[in-house]
């Protein structure tokens, strides 16, 4: 699914304005807002008729939506109280809707500085089943003002459940960049596509539902795709009648030493479980490696394995000279690479060893936040791109800003390289594409998973090499299964489907219990099939 910005948003916008009748346009989307948001109700009330629901109000067009879902809302005999944050800039024709079917106001006056002591805001707050966040939508910009953030602290502490409407309001539309403070919806209503925020910021929108307003996108460059079940299940390596064990991508794998043994283990896993292809092993720990996985091919040093469509380098390899020598080798193939962990820190300390890659080679670094902050310090920062230099800077500029800085830097010394940043929400970038995937839960933050996944993305980055894919796609098909694989070995194996509840509750799983690494490696298996079954779309 491609992921556009607000400005975008708005181009497209403009020609179906011009087509249509004056507010045609407000009421289809406010009309997907209102069946979306008689759905929650229901949830939650069991019935519409006589619940109780607050819209808060910006002065923009986001608010003209809320006005009008809450009067169709109304027709439903829902008692609706509209909060008008600028009474002087209320959309007037939603207003008015509202007014016309007896919907309740509470004008908030400039002027008015305790919020706490306004009596029939508190009340409305106190006895609301449901409020429906219209403060801003694309067109917010920056913190959000008084009194929207008062409102918001009030909504919080009544532990009021909130709909935002199109962007939860104090999120940033195109950066996903989280201000303080923001809203903390259960569910966001957008509409004609997503925007960035949805999936940067995916956790914090709750779950999300995309209306079709008729929005013609085809003359708009995409800022970043998300992948489907059916996308990543209709690229998987699956062997065919004239495959065998060369065709389907071989990787080469240099992870591992006596000190890390574990990581050489793991990414070999990784590996071995994404596709049906050999997998060439490389590093101290051959014994090891060959007691768990006897299907591996084991030579001393890179250069004696033989033919590969990829290599991985660093889980655990160490940084000491062998590990710089092995990794030198490695850079100088013509192959994709995909650098972890200790290659991240050899290359960050020596960035020399990039010299090596020759010239049209593709290298995926896959960093954790702390490995990236490593890397952004290689060489100094070009004009215009700013780069971090704490966790707090990465937060503040949003990935998208943080990876691009990165990237100039290294691009200004002559040398291209995609980055997967890894968390929650993993963002990859480079110049096969930028994709990114809320891993919908958070089982897969355990020692030892970045070394499986490494080991996944290395598979279909080779198999990605001979059937012509991007690396930063295979990248995208690679964290899917691994997220998938640690939320089956969370639940104990139930499939994605039977699990109603996380396609209905978004972020917030109720059940599960920790895994290790290993055992995330073990459900791969699951996971391609949970994924090639078609699993649900969290979005509707
Ligand atoms: N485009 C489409 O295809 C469609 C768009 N539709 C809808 O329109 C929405 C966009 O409406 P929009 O352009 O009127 O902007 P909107 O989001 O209401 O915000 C502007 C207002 O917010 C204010 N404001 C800004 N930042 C603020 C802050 N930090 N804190 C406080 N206030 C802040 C800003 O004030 P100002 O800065 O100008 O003083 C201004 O008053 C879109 O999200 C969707 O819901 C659908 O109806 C149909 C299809
Ligand atoms: N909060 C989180 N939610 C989901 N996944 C996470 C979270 N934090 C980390 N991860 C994932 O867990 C893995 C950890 O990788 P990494 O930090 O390299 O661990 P290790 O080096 O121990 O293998 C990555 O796949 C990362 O995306």
């Amino acid at each position: 699914m491609n992921v556009y910005t607000a400005d975008s948003i708005r181009a497209a916008e403009a020609p179906l304005l011009a087509s249509l009748p004056e507010g045609d346009l407000m009421r289809r989307a406010s009309y997907g807002l209102y069946i979306h948001v008689l759905d929650e109700i229901r949830r939650r009330c069991g019935t519409v008729y006589g619940s109780h629901i607050l819209l808060i109000v910006g002065a923009g067009d986001n608010g003209g939506d809320t006005l009008w879902a809450g009067t169709y809302l109304r027709g439903k005999g829902a008692a609706v109280t509209a909060v008008l944050l600028n009474p002087d800039h209320t959309h007037a024709a939603g207003l008015a809707a509202l007014r016309a079917v007896h919907g309740h106001v509470i004008p908030l006056p400039p002027e008015e500085t305790d919020l706490s002591a306004n009596t029939a805001l508190t009340a409305a707050i106190h006895t609301t089943d449901l409020a429906l966040d219209g403060i801003v939508g694309i067109g917010g910009r920056g913190p959000l003002r008084e009194p929207a953030s008062t409102v918001i602290g009030l909504l919080d502490d009544a532990h009021v459940p909130i709909v935002s409407v199109d962007i939860p309001s104090g999120i940033d539309p195109d950066t996903g960049v989280r201000h303080a403070p923001h809203v903390h919806p259960v569910a966001t209503v957008t509409f004609g596509a997503l925007k960035p925020c949805h999936v940067l910021a995916g956790p914090s929108c709750g779950r999300i539902s995309l209306v079709d307003i008729g929005l013609d996108l085809s003359g708009e460059t995409p800022v970043m795709q998300v992948l489907s079940d059916a996308d990543v299940a209709a690229q998987w390596p699956i062997p065919g009648a004239s495959d065998n064990k060369y065709t389907t991508g071989v990787v080469g794998v240099c992870a591992g030493s006596a000190a890390y043994p574990g990581a050489a283990l793991l990414t070999v896993s990784g590996a071995a479980h994404a596709s049906s292809a050999m997998v060439r092993y490389t590093g101290s720990v051959s014994d090891l490696v060959l007691s768990h996985r006897p299907d591996t091919v084991c030579t001393g040093s890179p250069k004696q394995a033989g033919r590969v469509n990829a290599w991985i380098a660093g889980p655990g390899m160490g940084t000491d000279e062998g590990a710089y020598d092995r990794l030198s080798w490695i850079l100088k193939q013509e192959v994709p690479i995909v650098l972890d962990a200790d290659a991240i820190t050899l290359i960050s300390n020596t960035p020399e060893l990039m010299d090596k890659r020759p010239r049209d080679a593709v290298t995926l670094l896959t960093p954790h936040t702390g490995e990236f902050l490593r890397l952004c310090t290689s060489y100094p920062e070009t004009p215009h791109y700013p780069l971090p230099t704490s966790v707090a800077d990465i937060e503040r500029m949003g990935r998208p800003a943080a990876v691009t800085a990165c990237q100039k830097a290294w691009e200004n010394q002559g040398i291209t390289i995609s980055i997967l940043l890894k968390g929650r929400t993993t963002y990859i970038a480079g110049p096969g594409g930028v994709f990114v995937e809320d891993t919908g839960s958070s089982w897969a933050a355990t020692p030892g998973s970045g070394d499986v996944l490494t080991g996944l993305i290395g598979a279909i980055v080779a198999h990605g090499m001979v059937v012509g894919r991007s690396v930063e796609e295979s990248a995208a098909m690679a964290v899917r299964v691994h997220s998938r694989a640690a939320l089956l070995a969370a639940m104990g194996g139930q499939t994605w489907h039977t699990l109603d509840y996380v396609v209905d509750e978004g972020a917030q799983l109720p059940h599960g219990a920790p895994v290790t690494a290993s055992e995330i490696s073990l459900s791969i298996s699951a996971a391609i099939r949970d994924v090639q079954a078609g699993g649900e779309d969290t979005l509707q």
